[in-house]
């Protein structure tokens, strides 16, 4: 099998195995409760579902979620033409220290590089967020020009995304015992973007991963994947790597670090990686939900009592996502920064 460049090359311990175990389990939630207005036991029946999934998985598959499949198939499509310019023509859109979004193929995870390349854009008008150390990024998105279908694919998509975005976060906050728009204020003024991921076909798919194991720093994601195939979750059970199988149409929803903090550790951000292979390109889309950049994250007063004290320290979102920036677009020799360095 093929070389690659050793800075793709993951330690033994994290190579992925090929022989996949395919997620038995993973729950498919069926979202159309939210649809009929007054069926309560129907709905309190999803919610149970949701915040058993969140327990024991802290991942789920939503159907029935109300996304068009007119608008995901617009943006897969503008997402391949996207991929499929020349690197010249991708260049020309490539995020810098200044603006984070844009395109490129730079990323490290865990200080190992990873074999994808990604598109970020965030879909607000062109806004600043405070890196953490008081400079102001600007965060304005870049379009290639030869393509406009790729601006509307994505603007489209994104407002579809916020709506599913409020749905699931009602949900979520109804799960924890909380009222249903507890959770809202925290998205009014979001922070939330949306990538898109191509992972290449590779030589040595046994050496590398797409994306190295990582849990999402924001509160929960929304992933469309293609039909190929590639992301794995370590059961919670056994920390056993499983593939979640690709759904059509269905939206892959995971906890992240925020909601962990916020249900004071009720809920867990779970560790995900992806896998790559030989012949077959990879197209996912994540959007990750954000509060803005400006958000102090805390547990939630209605989730801590005497027996059971807040487990983290407030920390700053932005300032963690700078830091997490920091490591992420060089190799640094130190672990980067993650939410149990706020454990109490
Ligand atoms: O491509 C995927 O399936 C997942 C990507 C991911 O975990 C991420 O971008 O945070
Ligand atoms: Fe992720």
């Amino acid at each position: 099998m093929g070389e690659v460049d050793p800075a793709f090359v993951q330690a033994v311990e994290h190579q992925p195995k090929l022989n996949i175990i395919e997620a038995e389990g993973i729950p498919v939630i069926d979202l159309s409760p939210l649809n009929s207005t007054d069926n309560d036991a129907e709905l309190s029946s999803l919610v149970s579902e949701i915040g058993d999934a969140c327990k024991n998985w802290g991942f789920f598959q939503v159907i029935n979620h109300g996304v068009p499949l007119k608008q995901r198939e617009k943006i897969e499509s503008a997402s391949r033409k996207f991929f499929a310019l020349s690197k010249e023509e991708k260049k020309k859109v490539s995020r810098d220290d200044v603006n984070p979004m844009g395109y490129y193929d730079t990323e490290h995870t865990k200080n190992v590089r990873d074999w994808k390349e990604v598109f970020d854009l965030t879909f607000k008008k062109p806004t600043t967020s405070e890196s953490g150390e008081n400079e102001l990024n600007l965060l304005m998105n870049q379009w290639p020009q030869d393509l406009p279908e790729l601006r509307e694919a994505c603007e489209e998509y994104a407002e579809e995304m916020i709506k599913l975005a409020y749905k699931l976060l009602e949900l979520i906050a109804l799960s924890l015992g909380l009222p249903r728009t507890r959770l809202n204020g925290f998205l009014t003024d979001h922070g939330s973007f949306l990538r898109l991921n191509r992972y290449p076909p590779c030589p040595a798919p046994h050496l590398v991963l797409g994306v190295g194991r990582h849990k999402d720093p924001n509160s929960f994601t929304i992933l469309a994947q293609d039909d190929v195939g590639g992301l794995e979750v370590k059961r919670k059970i056994d920390g056993e790597w499983v593939l979640v199988k690709p759904t059509p149409s269905a939206y892959i929803i995971n906890i992240g670090d925020i909601i962990q903090v916020w249900s004071n550790d009720k809920y867990e951000s779970v560790e995900h990686r992806v896998m790559v292979n030989v012949d077959k390109e990879r197209i996912s889309i994540p959007f990750f939900v954000n509060p803005p950049t400006s958000t102090w994250i805390e547990p939630l007063d209605e989730l801590i009592d005497e027996p059971n004290p807040a487990r983290y320290k407030a920390y700053n979102y932005g300032e963690f996502l700078a830091a997490r920036a920091r490591s992420n677009y060089e190799k640094l020799d130190v672990e980067n920064i993650q939410i149990s360095h706020y454990r109490i």
